[in-house]
């Protein structure tokens, strides 16, 4: 049984590792296609994101007991050998003996010549009986830099590492490196046109009700004590819920709409704000969602129609275009800007992100976000609000982005206190984020604080032209 488990992390991580497919699609897919015990489906997903986040902590230990190191390995060898150390050395209930039989057996079936390396590897593993804090601890000598060192013992890059020691000192960046390489769960945002979640709850019964808990961070959510096939849950398929993060719950209700409010979702992907902002409208709504993504738009159709929402019509476009599109310039009451970023946030849900990323790539974002704020600020009416967000920790694609464009726009445009449109909860934890002219700006809302991914978000109102001569806001 725990051979299938096994021989499926083998295949998916195969598939992330050639074929650079996202570990959370390559699960989904390889599950359709497989039919898995549920027992042996935890242990391949575990199995799975184990791997992928420690990959690095992993490979520095394997790296001395590989002869010529790792860099001539067989990908295949590799994936086997990554596996089963993850295995060894961080689960506690799996037997050595089990593991070390099923890479070796894994390992004549897919690379017949490497059985016996993958065996004298994983046999010396086991053989230092130090615990893979311990193996770690002595690799890390005294004289490397502080970030590295934490980037090997949390298994992150270093530019990662350098980046949050600069905005958030050792503890907090300790504490968030952890927290990254937890198990995510699963939230469910109720609809808010059709039910609430406390009624979501109440009309379970049995263990369903028992695995349901109420989210303490978003009003609308509802987290998921235990595995649920989410698909297969009856208030699914009835429209009451979607999937989505709590942290990213949080970000539609600070446009604060009601059922006249035009809105532009300038980024909407598959949706999934999208639709929060049109069941804050009453499940009829006025959104016009672009996303550079025609496939994307077509699920973000679906979905409403799955949850019964009305008034969304869609456009694929280059965002960017909006800053001189004419037709659109100063025609909505507030824009959701949803941006592009390097995800850098989302570290327990998608761990081989931070393998891909490059400090270079989050600075090219950083342009591309710029660019596409002043394209919401083109579109958005004088008195209109824009909200910013990103789930990304990085300052450069966070607050930089929205300083610089304030700063550009002279005047013209201000940060808007978003703390009265958080729930309590959120507010009372909100102790370091950043605080401009007595009003707190903007939040990051990062894994540690209540087990999310972590989610930038702030506020912008464009003046209109008597509030700039001197008037009220109105
Ligand atoms: C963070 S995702 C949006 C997620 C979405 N708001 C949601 O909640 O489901 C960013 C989206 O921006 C889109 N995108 C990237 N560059 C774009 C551009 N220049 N114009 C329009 N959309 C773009 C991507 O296709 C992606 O769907």
């Amino acid at each position: 049984m725990t051979a299938a488990a096994r021989i499926s992390a083998y295949e998916v991580l195969l598939e992330i590792e050639e074929r650079g497919k996202y570990s959370n699609v390559a699960l989904q897919q390889h599950y359709r296609s497989h039919n898995l015990h549920e027992r042996d489906k935890a242990l391949c997903t575990e199995i799975v994101y184990g791997t992928l986040q420690y990959q690095r902590s992993i490979d520095a230990v394997l790296e001395p007991l590989c002869k010529n190191g790792l860099a001539g390995v067989d990908t295949r060898v590799l994936v086997i050998l990554r596996m089963s150390v993850y295995q060894l050395g961080y689960l506690s209930r799996v037997p050595g003996y089990a593991v070390l039989n099923d890479a070796v057996e894994l390992c004549k079936a897919k690379a017949k010549k490497a059985a016996g390396f993958v065996n004298g590897v994983l046999r010396s593993f086991t053989r230092d009986k130090r615990s893979m804090a311990e193996k770690l601890d002595a690799l890390i000598e005294t004289g490397i830099p502080v970030a590295t060192r934490m980037a090997i013992r949390y298994s992150y890059p270093d530019w990662f590492v350098e980046d949050l020691l600069l905005q958030y000192g050792d503890l907090r960046t300790v504490a968030i490196l952890q927290a990254g390489n937890e198990r995510p769960h699963i939230a469910l945002r109720v609809n808010a046109a059709k039910s609430t979640p406390r009624a979501l709850i109440e009309g379970q019964s049995g263990e369903m009700r028992e695995a349901l808990s109420l989210s303490s961070v978003s009003p609308f959510g509802v987290r998921l004590l235990s595995g649920l096939d989410v698909e297969h849950f009856e208030p699914y398929a009835e429209g009451l819920v979607s999937v989505q993060d709590e942290a990213s719950m949080l970000v539609a209700p600070l446009l604060k709409v009601d059922e006249h409010t035009r809105v532009l979702d300038l980024c909407a992907g598959l949706g999934t704000k999208t639709t929060q902002i049109l069941e804050l409208q009453g499940g009829v709504g006025n959104v016009t969602a672009v996303d550079i993504h025609h496939h994307k738009l077509v699920r973000l159709k679906a979905s409403a129609e799955r949850l019964g929402l009305k008034g969304v019509k869609t456009m694929v476009a280059d965002a960017r275009s909006f800053r001189t599109n004419a037709r659109h310039r100063e025609a909505y009451d507030a824009v959701l800007l949803d941006a592009p970023c390097s995800g850098m946030g989302v570290l327990k849900r998608r761990p081989e992100i931070r393998w891909r990323k490059t400090r270079e790539e989050s600075q090219q974002l950083s342009r591309l976000q710029k660019e596409l704020l002043r394209a919401a600020l083109s579109a958005v009416r004088p008195g209109g609000v824009v909200v910013y967000a990103t789930c990304t920790l990085l300052q450069r694609e966070n607050e930089d982005v929205v300083d610089e464009i304030i700063r550009e726009e002279g005047g013209s445009v201000t940060f808007e206190n978003i703390l009265p449109d958080l729930p309590e909860t959120v507010r009372a934890r909100c102790t370091t984020d950043t605080v401009r002219q007595g009003q707190r700006y903007s939040i990051t809302v990062t894994p540690e604080q209540y087990g999310t991914d972590g989610f930038f978000m702030t506020r912008l109102r464009k003046l209109d032209n008597q509030v700039q001569k001197g008037g009220e806001l109105k």
